[in-house]
């Protein structure tokens, strides 16, 4: 029998006003990291925003583990964890208490609350920062408390919005490497939303999403192959009717 998909989101719309954001998006996830691919305003936020049920979508549903978001929304997101574009971190608190907070948020007993925190503090060598402020650590560092905290749940579907940016080469370099890591040795399942096209080069799929529609899913070097284009980014033109000098200007290694 198939595995059931990690997530399957199905005919999802999205509209301000007139706009519409996201247009009848559909698309299966199961382990792995896949890179959502789009420039400014392709809708990848708002996809989001409906993954992470902050807006309910006009229509369509999205499923968590086979979980309706319109069903059970709680539970669908027990099953998430999220690092959003916009920092998140209460500056002033500890590192350990921004942890803390979240877990007790989920529900999380003390004892596990310890021992899942020390576990990811320590993956991501932050251990020696857990009694320090967050105002204290690098951006760098910010992002992977934001990280280790969104895997405290032990989450089987992790969503990234743009997480590397404002960070330095080696920090994204790391940041990237580790979330690659957790996908080949626990199982996970990524959707990292990116403009970069090297960080979408290195996914095990691409989902390429321009003005609302998801335009194309597959690996990387399908995508060039099915567009006859010379590179990934040739193929992202090819596949949005874009030209080069138009508003996206993805550069790799920035
Ligand atoms: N709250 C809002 N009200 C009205 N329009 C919005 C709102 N949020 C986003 N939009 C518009 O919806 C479209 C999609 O925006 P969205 O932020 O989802 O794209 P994005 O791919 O995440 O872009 P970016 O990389 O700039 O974050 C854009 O045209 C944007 O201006």
């Amino acid at each position: 029998m198939p595995e059931q998909p990690v997530l399957s989101v199905e005919s999802v719309s999205k509209h301000y006003g007139a706009l519409c954001a996201v247009n009848k998006v559909s698309f299966q996830l199961g382990k792995g990291f896949h890179a959502l691919l789009g420039p400014n305003g392709a809708g990848k936020s708002t996809l989001f925003q409906l993954l992470t049920g902050l807006f309910a979508p006009d229509q369509g549903d999205i499923l968590l583990n086979g979980i309706s978001i319109r069903r059970d929304l709680p539970q669908a997101l027990a099953q998430m964890g999220v690092v959003f574009q916009q920092p998140a971190l209460d500056l002033d608190l500890s590192v350990q208490a921004n942890l803390d907070f979240y877990a007790r948020l989920h529900g999380m007993g003390k004892a596990d609350i310890r021992a899942r925190s020390t576990a990811e503090l320590a993956q991501l060598e932050l251990t020696k920062a857990a009694t320090k402020p967050c105002r204290a650590l690098s951006g760098g560092n910010r992002r992977k408390v934001e990280l280790a905290r969104a895997l405290l749940t032990r989450p089987r579907l992790l969503l990234m919005d743009e997480a590397t940016v404002g960070l330095d080469p080696a920090s994204r370099a790391a940041l990237l490497a580790y979330v690659h890591r957790l996908c080949r040795e626990q199982g996970l399942s990524v959707l990292w939303a990116t403009h970069l096209i090297d960080e979408a080069e290195q996914a095990d799929q691409v989902l390429v999403m321009h003005k609302g529609k998801l335009l194309a899913q597959a690996k990387p070097a399908d995508l060039v192959e099915q567009t006859a284009a010379p590179s990934l980014l040739d193929a992202f033109f090819h596949l949005s009717g874009d030209s080069p000098q138009g508003s996206f200007q993805p550069f790799a290694n920035l």
